[in-house]
Order: structure tokens, then C-alpha cells, then sequence
């Protein structure tokens, strides 16, 4: 609904009920071109009803009119095409289904004809009910037939057909079927199929469509015997129709064709004689006795062809029966939605009886529209709590009534003339009408019409003022006899016989004549569907030429006239053009107030009245009931609408603004949210670390603190760590700090728990560097060293000047290499020499002093006995060496030496008596011959001077 309004200006109104100018019939056609020319030729949707039935669990049904080729048929073929497509699916549609498109080409066959209009047109009114389950699937189908069009089985215009299914028989047939029904192939030997001399349409296949049909029959649900009774009705239409009279000389009627009537007799099984006289003469009843008078040749042809209209009427009737027991409900039905597809209003050049009736269905119709829609009106303006207005429009009950009424209606005038004893004639049956009709405002005829009229008027004619337009219709051969069904109640024929049921003979006392039946199967077709919701489809024709595309003007007036659509229309626009549940009204118009946009919080009634108060409704145009506002008219509503449109653009921008603004959000609540899962993971995680450290360190501490107050125990659990670390330090800080040379000798200062690893290991280490050392050492450089360690061993702590010699190297060529200079500046005890003693060789000295005396530069060899042994020496006398001074002296000597430290360790050395050197400061006490010792006093002095001194010391001054 709100779609439509929004595809309003595109595309004119969907909805007739909002045409602005709604009492224009110009407006209304332009709307239609408009919609026409944009191929939307459906203004409403048609599939609601389906809805409906569902939700509210309503029956309902939809009423197809329109003329002949406007589309009903294709339109009640659309929506059942939407049931099958929407409905679940039931497990007994498929066969339904099945019987449904088989019945099809059978009603087609037997109802459908080619006519000017359109190829294949159904020539007969039909209402279908659709049986659904409560699941919504269909299960059942019924069919209601009206208004067959008999007349054409006698009679067709130029340029149309009878109906299909003679010319199927006479195209389609096998050899012997027409042989045994006695049927030429050839449709123009048949009086009944020559009349509008079109036998063949380019567009119909007879042949085919007879092969499809009885196909369909036996899966409907004919038997065998009941398809070839059913064709010999065909061929005894066509036979009837053949079927000539004579006259004769006193002006009696007689039959001239015996063969048609042999057949006739053969193939519908009844009394020839019987058939004769039906055909020829006719029976009344009056004041309870028969009469039977001949029938002259004129009424002789019309009793045969009514004969014919008859048997095929109610053979047509008798089929939709047999297809209505195939497609009955087999499983428990709960709603239904009824088809009417239905002639629309019929205005010809020549009206007759079946005008008439199509005309008067057509008032009833509109009756019951009129009627449905102000049921509704009126109810729901009482559940809304609206005060009922009363609605200006035209109450076509007026004219229903002229036709029906009992005893004053034109039908009991039709039935009574029928009925009445004597001869009846279409005059008297005009003058009866008028006797009882004059000066009804809907009634008119030749004689009671005014001049103008009276000259456009034939004096056969009565003309109706129907609620869609005036049709005059002709009244000649209205009253046909009807009386031929005596002889068919006889006949063996299963199908005619349950046809023409004797009853309707036997019971005399008032026959129901053509019209009545009509009047009463309208009456039962109004009671159903008036107790259903009603939805209307009127198909209107755009061309007369089946063209696509044209949209013939003068045509489709005439139909929206003869369809009532304005008359529809004001009837619908009587009370209030529009009206929409609260919800959905504010729903749609919200943005244009700012009370109610985005959205309103009090109650619905409350929010439609502040909004229609802010768009400036005045109390005349609308009205407010309990749940829905009516508004009265459509300008009022395209007025609001408009301003929707024009908000459009605003109201898009907020949604977008609002909808970007949501998602930006929602996307920064989503980031968000993740920072913080992320944070906060990282926080535990970081807070777990550091508490975890934290204990560590607690422990550590705490251990420490355990260990630092164990550290003097055993090594134990309480203080294994901190042991453990105080070694660990202290080796870490001794790898930094190990000596570099055996020189060095720092040493980090050990814990106590340490000391004794401490030493160890700094022995090990000098073991080790003393090791690389020694190891890395030249020869000449160990032999150095051996000679200091020596001159350590002897002079260390024992010679003041030793510490200054430490330093000073001994050199290889003094006493082995080279000369020394070693001077004997006194002999102990014996006459004093003053001869230097010169190179003296290292190889040749071998003496053994018992003690070597040094003092300064002074040594002092005791023991000169061993002298002796060394100057004699070989070997010191093999060089040649002239020291005459060594071999001479006898006893101790004095000596004097610049590296006395030196010599005295290599003397040593070479001696193997380090221990035997023994150093005096000072003074030294000797011994001399025969007991006696001598002093030897040691002091510096200027120069070297050997002297006595006091006491008969011996005074050694050296020098420095
Ligand atoms: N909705 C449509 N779209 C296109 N063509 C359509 C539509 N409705 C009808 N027609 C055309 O009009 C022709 C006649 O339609 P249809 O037989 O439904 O008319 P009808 O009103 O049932 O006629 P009749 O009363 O003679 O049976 C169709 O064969 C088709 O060509």
C-alpha cells in the first residue's frame, strides 16, 4: 500500500480510491493510460486475498469481470498459479493438481469458443472454489457454472465458431467413431456449424485439442460407456440441427430429414414418434389438463433448436458435475477462496435474453459490492468507534428489483406469459411489462418513452437504465418453449437421462421456467459469496484488434462504464478515501514531526494526533478511532505525502549520519574492547611476572638472610644458597682479579668459609703461572735464575746491598766466559801480597771453601788447605794462565770483588755449598796457627786499604 503511494507520481495512483478527482471519468481513463502505457496493468495487488485467507482465517473470494478477451481468464489462471507456486505443497495436490489441469481442455472443449473477440473464449460465467487444508495447501476444487451461452450451439455470427468440441469430433475422430455416430468430416454439412462460416482458425488445432480431451476425460474420471454417451449428445446436436420440417398443404408441420431423426432416435435412445411430435407440436397444461396444439414451421425450427440449447445446456452443466466429483474434497477442508470469472456488463447491437441475464448478474453483483463495502465501511467506523455518515451513492437495489421482485419483476412477468394458458407472444409479454412496469424510472419502452427516445427505439425493444448505462433489449423470441425435455426424461441414454430428470415433468405445478432457474442459481451464488470477503478484479480491454500496445480510448470508456467502475468508485470514496492503522501511519510520516521523529514513546493515538496537529490537518479531513486515523480525503493525504518525499533527502542523510555514526561506534567499541582485553592480558601477564619475581626475590632474600645467619655452619640446606653464592661471587671476582705474573701477589680476599680453597687454588695458580713461566724460560735466563734463587737463598735478609743486586743481571762471562776480576787483597795469617789476581777461569776453580766470608765488596775464603787442592788443579793449569798468586797463598784470604754477590753464588754454586757461605757484618773472627784467632774488621772508607788495626785487628776499608 505505502509502495503504491510512493510510485504514485511516477506512474499515476495504484489505488482508484486516492484518484484525486475521482467523480472524473477522464481522469480515471488518463490514470489507466498512464499505468498502461508502463505495462503496470494490475492496479492492486491481487495476491492479498491468499494473506487473508491465512491470517485471518476468513473465506474469501475474488470476483473476475471484465469482456469478452479483457483477460479474466488470464488473470484467474494467474492466481492460481500463485497458489500453486506459494502454497506448501500437500502430498494429494499432485493428483488434484493432475485432475485440475486435465479438467481444463475438457471445460474448454465443451465451453469455449472462437469468437470475434477471442479465439478461445469462454462462453459461460464460472465460479470456482478453492478448497485449502489449514496448512494453506489446496485440496479440493468446485466448480459452479452459469450463463452457458446455448444460443450459439443453434446460431453464431459471422466470423465466430460453435462451440470447440464439434469441430474437435469432426477434425479428430477416428474412421469408425464417425461412422457409428454417422458424422461427415466436413463441419459445413452441418447446419448448426455453418453459420458463421469460419470452420478453421489458424491459431486452434482441432485435431490435437481432441486427442488432449479425450485423454482427459477417463483421468477425470469417465468411464468408457460414459465418453461414448457423451459423444453421441455431441452427434445428436449436430443431427438435431440437420434436422428439417415441411409443411404441409392444411399448413401442418412434418419432419422432412427421417435419417437425422433415425439417428437422433439411435444415438440419444429415445421414441421416434415421441421425438417427432416433441419436435413438432407443442404441450400445455392447463387447469390441470394437456393440451397439445401443432407447432407451425417457424415455431417447429425453434423447438428443434431449443431441443438442441437444451440437451447441450444441461449436458454442459452435467459434465462440470462429473468434474466437480473428481476434484472433490478428499481430506477435511478448512477455508476457501472462490473464483467468480464472469461476463462484465454486455451492451451488443442485438440484446436478448442472455444480456439480460448477464446484465442482471452484473446488478447483482454490484449490489453485493455495495453492499460488502459498506458492510465493511459500517463495521469497521464501529469497531473504531467512528459515527457512521451517511454515504452518497447510487443503490442499484432499484433496478435489482424491477427484475426480480416476485410478481411485479420482470422475471415473474417473463415466467407468468410463459406459463399462461394460450397463446403467448413476445407483445403481449411487452405489454404486460408495461401494464405492470410503467413509470418505474428504470423502465422504458417504445411506448412509454419520450419523443426523442421513442424514435431510437424498435417497438420489440424495453430498455433498463442499469447502474452502468441503459440497454435496450429485444424481446422477440424471449418466450421460446421449453417443453421438449418430456421426451429426453425417456431416453436410455444415462447422461440425458440424469439430464432431463422426470421429476421436473411429473411435478405440473408450477414449472421453473429459463429465467427463474437463472434468478435463483444468482441467489445462491450471491448467499456464497456474501458470506465471504470480497476482492474484485476488473479486467478492462486496451483494443478490439488483440494488438499489443494500443490503448483504444473510446473502448475502454465504454467498458469502465459498463463495468461501474466510477459508480464503484464514488461508492468506495463515499466515506474516508484512506485509512491506516496508527502504527503504520506513524510509522511512515514520523519524520515530519519533530515530536515524533526518531521516535515516539506515549501512546500511538497520542503520537498521531501530535503529528497530524504539527502538518496542519483540519478536523473535516480526518478522524481518529481507537486504532486507526481515517483521512477523508486523498489531497490531504498526497499533501503529507509529498512532504515525506521532500523530507526524503534530510531523513536519508540522518540515517546515513546515524548508521555511519553506529558503525564507526560499534567499530570503536570493537577496537576498544580489544585494546583492553590486550591490556589487560599484558598487565597479568606483566603483574604476574613481577609478582613472580617479587617472590623470587622474597626467597632469595629470605634464603640469603638464612644463609648469611647460617653462614658459619656445615653446609646445609639453610645455607646452601648463600654458600653457594658467596663462591660463586668470590670465584667470579677472583677470574676478574687473578695475579697476571708470578710477580703478582695480590689475591682477592677470600670469605671465610673460602680460606682455605682460597689458598689452595692461589697455589695452584702459581703452580700453574709458575709453570707457564718456567715453561716459556729461556736456558740462559733459568740458568740466571737458578743463580739468583741461589743468591737469594744465601744473601737475602744477610746483605745489606743484596735488594740492590736483585735487579742487576749475572752476566755468563764473568768467571766462566770472561775474566772476573777477583783480587786476594790479604791472606789470613801469612805475609801479605798485594797481586792482583787475573783471569781467573771458572773451569779450573774448584775450590771448596769451608766458609766464604763477604763483607761490602770483601769475600773472605776460609779454608786454604782446600784452596790449595783447587789452584792445583790440572786444568787451570792446562790454560797457562799465570797465577802464580793461587798456588802460592796458605791459609784464608781476603778477596776483593766489584760483583761480590755474584761470585760468591756462582763459587758456591760451583762449590755445591750454598749453605756454607756465612756473612758477617762487621767483623769476622779467623783462626790462625797454633790456636790462635785474629779479628778481621770490615768498615768503609774512602779507598781500599787493608790495615792493622786496633787490638791487632785486621782493618779491611772498602770503598763507598
Ligand atoms: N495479463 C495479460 N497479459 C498479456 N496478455 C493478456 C493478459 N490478459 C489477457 N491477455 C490477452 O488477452 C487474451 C484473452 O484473454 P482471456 O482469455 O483471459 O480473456 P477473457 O476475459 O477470459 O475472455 P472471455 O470472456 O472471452 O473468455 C489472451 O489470450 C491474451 O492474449
Amino acid at each position: 500500500m505505502e509502495s503504491a503511494l510512493t510510485a504514485r507520481d511516477r506512474v499515476g495512483v495504484q489505488d482508484f480510491v486516492l484518484l484525486e478527482n475521482y467523480t472524473s471519468e477522464a481522469a480515471f481513463i488518463e490514470n489507466l493510460r498512464r499505468r498502461f502505457k508502463e505495462s503496470l496493468i494490475y492496479l492492486f495487488n491481487v495476491y492479498n486475498t491468499y494473506r487473508s485467507m491465512r491470517t485471518e482465517r476468513k473465506d474469501q473470494c475474488i470476483l473476475i469481470s471484465g469482456e469478452s478477451g479483457a483477460g479474466k481468464t488470464e488473470a484467474s489462471k494467474k492466481i492460481l498459479l500463485y497458489y500453486a507456486v506459494t502454497c506448501p505443497a500437500h502430498d494429494r495436490m499432485a493428483a488434484l493438481g493432475d485432475r485440475l489441469l486435465q479438467s481444463n481442455p475438457v471445460l474448454e472443449a465443451f465451453g469455449n469458443a472462437k469468437t470475434l473477440r477471442n479465439d478461445n473464449s469462454s462462453r459461460f460465467g464460472k465460479y470456482m472454489d478453492v478448497q485449502f487444508d489449514f496448512r494453506g495447501a489446496p485440496v479440493g476444487s468446485h466448480i459452479l457454472n452459469y450463463l452457458l451461452e446455448k444460443s450459439r450451439v443453434v446460431h453464431q455470427n459471422h466470423g465466430e465458431r460453435n462451440f470447440h468440441i464439434f469441430y474437435q469430433l469432426l477434425d479428430g475422430g477416428e474412421e469408425d467413431l464417425l461412422k457409428r455416430l454417422d458424422l461427415e468430416r466436413n463441419p459445413q454439412n452441418y447446419q448448426y456449424l455453418v453459420k458463421g462460416n469460419c470452420p478453421r482458425v489458424s491459431s486452434i488445432n482441432d485435431k490435437n485439442d481432441w486427442k488432449a480431451v479425450m485423454k482427459a476425460l477417463p483421468i477425470i474420471g469417465f468411464t468408457e460407456e460414459e465418453v461414448q454417451e457423451l459423444l453421441n449428445i455431441i452427434a445428436s446436436v449436430l443431427h438435431l440441427g440437420n434436422t428439417q420440417f415441411g409443411e404441409g398443404e392444411d399448413g401442418e408441420t412434418h419432419i422432412t430429414t427421417e435419417t437425422q431423426i433415425r439417428n437422433l432416435t439411435r444415438l440419444l435412445g429415445v421414441d421416434g414418434s415421441a421425438l417427432r411430435e416433441a419436435l413438432t407440436h407443442k404441450k400445455l397444461i392447463a387447469k390441470g389438463e394437456e393440451m397439445i396444439s401443432p407447432l407451425n414451421f417457424e415455431q417447429a425450427g425453434s423447438a428443434r433448436d431449443a431441443l438442441a440449447k437444451a440437451v447441450y445446456g444441461r449436458t454442459f452443466t452435467w459434465l462440470v458435475e462429473k468434474i466437480n466429483q473428481s476434484l472433490a474434497l478428499k481430506v477435511p477442508g478448512s477455508s476457501v477462496i472462490g473464483l467468480l470469472d464472469i461476463y462484465g456488463f454486455e451492451v451488443l447491437q442485438h440484446n436478448s435474453f442472455e444480456q439480460f441475464c448477464i446484465n442482471y448478474c452484473n446488478e447483482k453483483l454490484q449490489q453485493l459490492f455495495i453492499e460488502l463495502t459498506l458492510r465493511s465501511e459500517q463495521e469497521e467506523y464501529e469497531t473504531e468507534g467512528i459515527a457512521w455518515e451517511t454515504v452518497q451513492y447510487f443503490d442499484n437495489k432499484i433496478i435489482c428489483d424491477l427484475i426480480e421482485e416476485k410478481h411485479k419483476g420482470i422475471i415473474s412477468i417473463l415466467d407468468e406469459e410463459c406459463l399462461r394458458p394460450g397463446e403467448a407472444c413476445d407483445i403481449s409479454f411487452l405489454e404486460k411489462m408495461e401494464d405492470t412496469l410503467g413509470g418505474h424510472p428504470h423502465f422504458i419502452t417504445h411506448k412509454l418513452a419520450n419523443g426523442k427516445t421513442r424514435r431510437i427505439m424498435s417497438r420489440e425493444e424495453f430498455r433498463l437504465l442499469h447502474y452502468a448505462g441503459e440497454v435496450n433489449y429485444n424481446v422477440s423470441g424471449e418466450l421460446k418453449f421449453i417443453n421438449s425435455p418430456i421426451v429426453m426424461c425417456q431416453s436410455s441414454n444415462q447422461i440425458v437421462r440424469q439430464c432431463f430428470r422426470k421429476e421436473e415433468v411429473i411435478d405440473q405445478k408450477r414449472p421453473e421456467m429459463a429465467a427463474t432457474q437463472f434468478k435463483n442459481s444468482l441467489m445462491k451464488l450471491m448467499e456464497i459469496l456474501i458470506s465471504k470477503e470480497p476482492s474484485y478484479v476488473r479486467c478492462i480491454k486496451p483494443n478490439d484488434a488483440k494488438q499489443p500496445g494500443r490503448f483504444d480510448e473510446v473502448l475502454v470508456r465504454h467498458q469502465v462504464k459498463y463495468l461501474g467502475l466510477m459508480e464503484n468508485l464514488r461508492v468506495r470514496r463515499a466515506g474516508f478515501a484512506y485509512r491506516r492503522r496508527f502504527e503504520a501511519f506513524l510509522q511512515r510520516y514520523k519524520p515530519l514531526c519533530p515530536e515524533t521523529w526518531p521516535n515516539w514513546h506515549g501512546r500511538l493515538a497520542d503520537g498521531v494526533s501530535t503529528l497530524v496537529n504539527h502538518l496542519g490537518y483540519k478536523p473535516e479531513e480526518y478522524k481518529l478511532g481507537r486504532s486507526k486515523i481515517f483521512i477523508r480525503f486523498p489531497k490531504t493525504l498526497f499533501t503529507t505525502e509529498d512532504a515525506l518525499e521532500a523530507k526524503k533527502p534530510a531523513i536519508a542523510l540522518t540515517l546515513q549520519t546515524s548508521w555511519r555514526g553506529y558503525r564507526e561506534r560499534a567499530k570503536y567499541h570493537r577496537i576498544r574492547h580489544a585494546v583492553i582485553v590486550i591490556q589487560s592480558a599484558w598487565r597479568g601477564m606483566k603483574a604476574r611476572r613481577r609478582a613472580k619475581r617479587r617472590r623470587q626475590a622474597a626467597e632469595l632474600i629470605r634464603r640469603f638472610i638464612k644463609g648469611f645467619i647460617y653462614r658459619h655452619e656445615e653446609y646445609c640446606p639453610e645455607n646452601e644458597y648463600f654458600l653457594d653464592h658467596v663462591r660463586y661471587s668470590f670465584l667470579k671476582k677472583l677470574r676478574k682479579n687473578l695475579p697476571k705474573s708470578v710477580l703478582d701477589k695480590s689475591w682477592p680476599t677470600p670469605p671465610p668459609s673460602l680460606i682455605e680453597a682460597s689458598e689452595h687454588l692461589r697455589w695452584l695458580h702459581m703452580q700453574n703461572m709458575m709453570r707457564k713461566y718456567c715453561r716459556r724460560i729461556q736456558p740462559e735466563w733459568r740458568k740466571q735464575m737458578e743463580q739468583k734463587v741461589v743468591a737469594s737463598e744465601i744473601f737475602k735478609d744477610q746483605k745489606d746491598s743484596y735488594p740492590q743486586s736483585v735487579g742487576k743481571l749475572f752476566l755468563g762471562t764473568r768467571l766462566e766466559n770472561e775474566q772476573i776480576n777477583l783480587k786476594v787483597i790479604q791472606t789470613l795469617g801469612n805475609d801479605k801480597y798485594g797481586v792482583p789476581v787475573t783471569k781467573y777461569d771458572r773451569r779450573g776453580f774448584k775450590a771448596r771453601p769451608r766458609q766464604l766470608l763477604l763483607t761490602s765488596s770483601f769475600a773472605v775464603l776460609v779454608d786454604r788447605t782446600k784452596i790449595k787442592q783447587r789452584i792445583d788443579y790440572p786444568a787451570l793449569r792446562g790454560e797457562k794462565i799465570p797465577c802464580p798468586d793461587l798456588c802460592l797463598p796458605q791459609g784464608d784470604v781476603v778477596l776483593h770483588c766489584d760483583h761480590v754477590i755474584e761470585a760468591v753464588t756462582k763459587f758456591a754454586m760451583m762449590s755445591g755449598r750454598t749453605n756454607h757461605v756465612n756473612i758477617s757484618l762487621g767483623s769476622i773472627r779467623f783462626a790462625l796457627a797454633r790456636g790462635k784467632e785474629g779479628i778481621v774488621d770490615f768498615i768503609r772508607g774512602s779507598e781500599l786499604k787493608v790495615a792493622k788495626g786496633k787490638r791487632g785487628h785486621l782493618l779491611v776499608v772498602s770503598q763507598g
